[in-house]
């Protein structure tokens, strides 16, 4: 089921999301004993990152992965790694485990194996997986219309990544997959500023997800998705 969440800044939205995340890293720590997320790129989350850095959690419990990577080198302005570095891994989220998904493969195809074989280190169902939405629809580096989208959704393809090169934004990338974002517990879609919501708006009043890959993650039953929207 997706609810959606507004608030009258983002100031509000940042301090309501991170105590979610927080409480569900917790509950799992308090179970498990460790605690996984995964999280996006792109501009949107970096407020959110910072605030979530400062909070006093048992953060050498906490495995943090991606949703998705530019195929760049980790140093790039663009590498959604970089920025995870820059922003989140600091303050006292410095002593997180991080996993990343670039590697030395020429292609993010070429690289699908080994980023899997990696990523199994991290306990799964993910505990909370942060999604975002690009002004196209895209969630994660599902992009519309790419020739690979369809093994990015497929639900029985058994793999957590894929590669994907996107018709409507720069770099080759590697994605998580549906399959792998909906082994979750907590999905949280965050949203910026008044033309995400419209795109939201028309993503909840089609079907097509081929169009707008976000609707496979709004129209599923697996996991309850949040969105946290502010202007
Ligand atoms: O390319 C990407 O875009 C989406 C949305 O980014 P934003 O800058 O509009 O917040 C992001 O969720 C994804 O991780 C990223 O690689």
């Amino acid at each position: 089921m997706f609810t959606l969440n507004q608030y009258s800044s983002s100031a509000l939205l940042i301090d309501d999301m991170v105590k979610h995340i927080v409480t569900a890293l917790e509950q799992a720590i308090e179970q498990r004993g460790r605690a996984s997320i995964a999280v996006s790129g792109g501009s949107s989350p970096i407020p959110m990152f910072k605030k979530l850095s400062e909070q006093s959690l048992p953060w050498n419990k906490v495995y943090i992965t991606l949703v998705d990577d530019r195929w760049v080198d980790t140093t790039h302005a663009d590498s959604n790694e970089n920025l995870v570095m820059k922003h989140l891994l600091i303050n006292k989220a410095k002593l997180a485990n991080f996993i990343g998904f670039k590697n030395n493969a020429p292609t993010p195809f070429a690289g699908e194996q080994y980023t899997q074989d990696k990523l199994r280190e991290i306990p799964v169902p993910f505990d909370v997986v942060i999604l975002g939405m690009g002004e196209d629809g895209h969630t994660a580096s599902l992009f519309p219309h790419a020739e690979n989208l369809h093994h990015g959704l497929d639900m029985h393809s058994g793999k957590l990544v894929v590669g994907m090169v996107p018709l409507t934004a720069p770099h080759e990338r590697m994605t998580l997959t549906l399959p792998a974002i909906l082994n979750s517990h907590h999905i949280y879609l965050l949203l910026n500023g008044k033309s995400k919501k419209q795109v939201l708006e028309k993503a909840l009043q089609g079907h097509d997800v081929d169009e707008m890959p976000i609707r496979a993650v709004l129209e599923q039953k697996k996991v309850d998705v949040i969105g946290f929207w502010a202007e």
